[in-house]
């Protein structure tokens, strides 16, 4: 296991970036090479990826390759799919794969606990699936919020609205995550106690939003005259006692071996089991789990996440591009750049390796993005003529779900053209018209957005930062980073009761006084 950056393979990338990454133009590339296209895409379980129009050649990705051996990404994935205990900083296997793991399947090296720990998946699953039939099948039910925030939130809020066509009808289902009460306010606006179920999504139960969140929705319950709290407040959780000690007795527990940000497959999935079902739910596993599958055998230059992590890479510390934007052609996903963020740059934005050295080269390049074509009309122009070039990664879906002619087609097309105007530029005198080109993109397409396409495209997301990680040589799977403003919000939160700006910074103090003034 060595860092990118102290392998032999290192220098070489460096000399073939002067030689011929730096000054690559993309149309030069695809004329040279006929197969082109051929070469850098392929067909993934559920996700097509062309990757031919990104900065890079054959040869590239050859040198590419090596290093990943000379870093044993292959052998890192396999210690985190056998359970090794990986997240080094807090001791803790890293196992979301299991999540979505066929009931009995065993793999080539599974540590002896896997089968065990396999089998109580399955149990925690089918309790939490016939719960989720449960809900669906109750008239009475038909508002649910889910109480969560970071990866509590950002997944079950992305997949339930992007797979919005497969929603029981009937069931609403709310998202509640900012302590900010005008977000809890807006929820409960119209809500009835009797009809309305609450989940309360916290992994570690003591995060301070969801707690404040649940408490204060505790408090609406009982004004409102509701009467079964163990009905109407699910715990979606590993510390279950802290629910308990709270009053919620019905929970749906999952492990400390499941991170915040890959947790949709676990208990926290209930909003969106709820929302399309047992068997849909099932779907979305078997997705995810096909590109698992397809991560652990493909062979290297076939197996997308690793290529796509490469990639990363690549752009990352030769090219020094600092940012990916995100851009999903149907509107549905919405969400799904946030949730990315959070998988992205919570997982390997880090400036020390798993040793606490500091890394030498740069890790997570920022994430951002909107649905297209809305981002065209806002911040494409940068893309396109901006001073920093920046990859864009844009996400497409084949099939629609609506009725309404003609739109599709409008629609792909313009995720077609952006990637074209992009990469193919166009000449003009005037500097103000002229688009320079070679400018980079990738292309996923599904060819339905459907439980189980979602799944595998963010199992592809997931094990492409796993590769990217595993490269820099990074715990990708702790959030020490989170911790400090948690603790000072603490004590800022006295401070704003009182008087008390005593051993704070001039800038703070301030502030506080203003926020304090009557
Ligand atoms: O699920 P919880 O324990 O409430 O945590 C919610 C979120 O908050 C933390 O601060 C972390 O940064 C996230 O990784 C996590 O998903």
């Amino acid at each position: 296991m060595q860092r990118c950056d102290q392998t032999a393979e290192w220098p070489l990338l460096q000399a073939h970036f002067e030689a011929q990454g730096r000054a690559l133009d993309l149309r030069v590339a695809f004329a040279r090479d006929s197969q082109r296209f051929a070469y850098f895409s392929q067909q993934a379980p559920e996700v097509f990826a062309d990757l031919s129009k990104n900065l890079w050649t054959r040869e590239t990705e050859v040198l590419l390759q090596q290093l990943a051996r000379a870093c044993g990404v292959t052998g890192q994935r396999d210690a985190m799919l056998r359970g090794d205990p990986i997240n080094t900083t807090e001791q803790r296997a890293v196992l979301h794969t299991l999540l979505r793991r066929p009931v009995g399947l065993a793999l080539p090296g599974d540590r002896p606990e896997i089968s065990g720990l396999l089998a109580e998946v399955h149990a925690v699953q089918t309790a939490m699936l016939d719960f989720a039939e449960q809900v669906r099948a109750d008239d009475c039910i038909t508002d649910i919020v889910n109480i969560g925030i970071g990866g509590s939130d950002l997944g079950p809020a992305m997949a339930v609205r992007a797979l919005e066509a497969y929603r029981a009808p009937g069931k609403r289902l709310h998202f509640v995550s900012n302590v900010d009460g005008h977000e809890l306010q807006t929820a409960l606006q119209g809500l009835r106690a009797e009809s309305t179920v609450f989940l309360v999504a916290s992994k570690t139960f003591t995060t301070a939003e969801t707690m404040a969140n649940a408490h204060s929705a505790m408090a609406w319950f009982a004004q409102q005259g509701g009467q079964d709290v163990a009905r109407h407040f699910i715990g979606l959780t590993t510390n279950i006692e802290a629910a308990r000690a709270l009053g919620i007795h019905t929970c749906f527990g999952f492990w400390d071996w499941v991170g915040g940000r890959y947790s949709i497959w676990s208990a926290i999935g209930l909003a969106l089991a709820i929302a399309i079902g047992k068997a849909r739910f099932g779907e979305f596993l078997a997705g995810a789990h096909a590109m698992d599958e397809h991560f652990r055998t493909a062979p290297p230059q076939a197996n997308l996440p690793l290529r796509m992590g490469l990639l990363d890479v690549w752009y990352r510390n030769f090219h020094g591009f600092s940012s990916r934007c995100i851009a999903p052609y149907h509107a549905a996903l919405g969400r799904l750049p946030a949730y990315l963020q959070q998988l992205e740059m919570e997982s390997n934005g880090k400036r020390v390796d798993r040793s606490g050295a500091r890394l030498a080269v740069n890790s997570a390049p920022v994430l951002w993005g909107e649905p297209g074509t809305n981002g065209q009309h806002a911040f494409f122009q940068m893309l396109h003529q901006g001073t920093e070039v920046l990859p864009l990664e844009i996400l497409a879906v084949r099939q629609a779900d609506h009725p309404w002619p003609g739109h599709q087609e409008k629609l792909l097309a313009n995720a077609l053209a952006q990637a074209q105007a992009l990469m193919l530029g166009r000449a003009n005198a005037n500097r103000h018209r002229e688009f320079p080109g070679s400018r980079p993109s990738s292309f996923l397409l599904l060819d339905a957005l459907m439980p189980r396409s979602l799944g595998a495209l963010l199992a592809l997301q997931e094990h492409r930062v796993f590769v990217s990680g595993s490269l820099w040589g990074i715990n990708s799977f702790d959030q020490w980073g989170v911790e400090l403003g948690k603790l000072l919000a603490n004590d800022l939160e006295q401070r704003l009761r009182s008087e008390d700006v005593q051993g704070l910074d001039g800038s703070t103090a301030g502030l506080l006084k203003r926020l304090r003034a009557e």
